[in-house]
């Protein structure tokens, strides 16, 4: 069997969009005026817009948590999932990205279901303290605070909430020990964590899609109370 190529992954992907994602005018518009007003398309790919939105519905997750909103891509995904009682809070740190993301949510018709809070992940998370539990967050901001995230994930989660930390593959480079990318290091942090801290449970997995090489990892939060101050 041939070594993928970029252009034969490129066309699975395009294959398995079309065949089992398709293409849908709303989310197509919300990547189109990000594009527009000049933001980067870091968004995920199609292919896994879908899987977060299996990944709430599979889960029943009711509230979810989103740490890095971009225009809202993702964000409608998982808000189409949640349903018409459930609630997505969202955390980007860039205003005019809000903005965007606002106007897509809009456009979508799920803009009730969400909550856009605008400022630093690491400054917001701590005022989610005391709501309701998150049943699924997903982590999607700068890779150099992944570990800070999963520690709020967990916090801010109850056993059995699902936790997707997205970019664990960044091209091949995430298992390159010498590497000086304060983003690699971030996510080689952030899968250590995963492993060593008793409140998760996970796996990770490679992806091949229009967005390169790259990858998910996907963990539940397990019921041990851990100190995780004492882990680092
Ligand atoms: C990869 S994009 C999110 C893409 C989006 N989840 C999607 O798939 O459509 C990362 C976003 O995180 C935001 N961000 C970066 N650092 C942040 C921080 N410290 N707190 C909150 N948001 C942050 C960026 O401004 C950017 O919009
Ligand atoms: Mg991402």
């Amino acid at each position: 069997m041939a070594d993928p190529t970029p252009e034969s992954w490129r066309r699975v992907d395009a294959y398995l969009t079309d065949t089992l994602v398709g293409h849908d005018p709303v989310l197509d518009d919300a990547v189109h005026s990000q594009q527009e007003a000049g933001l980067p398309a870091i968004e995920v790919a199609p292919v896994s817009g879908k899987l977060l939105n299996l990944l709430v519905r599979i889960s029943g997750a009711q509230r979810v948590l989103e740490i890095g909103t971009l225009g809202a891509y993702s964000t409608i995904w998982m808000a189409r999932a949640v349903g018409a009682d459930g609630r997505v809070v969202t955390v980007e740190a860039e205003e005019r990205n809000a903005v965007v993301a606002r106007t897509n949510l809009e456009r979508a018709g799920v803009s009730d279901r969400v909550e856009i809070r605008i400022g630093r992940a690491a400054d917001v998370l701590p005022s989610l303290v005391g709501a309701e539990p998150f049943d699924l967050v997903f982590i999607d901001a700068d890779k150099e605070s992944n570990t800070i995230y999963l520690d709020w994930a967990a916090r801010l989660g109850r056993p059995g909430t699902v936790v997707v930390l997205d970019n664990i593959g960044r091209g091949g480079e995430v298992a390159n020990p010498a590497t000086t990318s304060a983003q690699v290091i971030g996510t080689q942090r952030g899968l250590e964590m995963l492993r060593r801290d008793a409140r998760f449970d996970a796996t990770a997995l490679q992806t091949l899609d229009r967005k390169g090489w790259d990858g998910v990892a996907i963990a539940l939060v397990t019921d041990h109370v851990t100190d995780a101050a004492s882990l680092d």
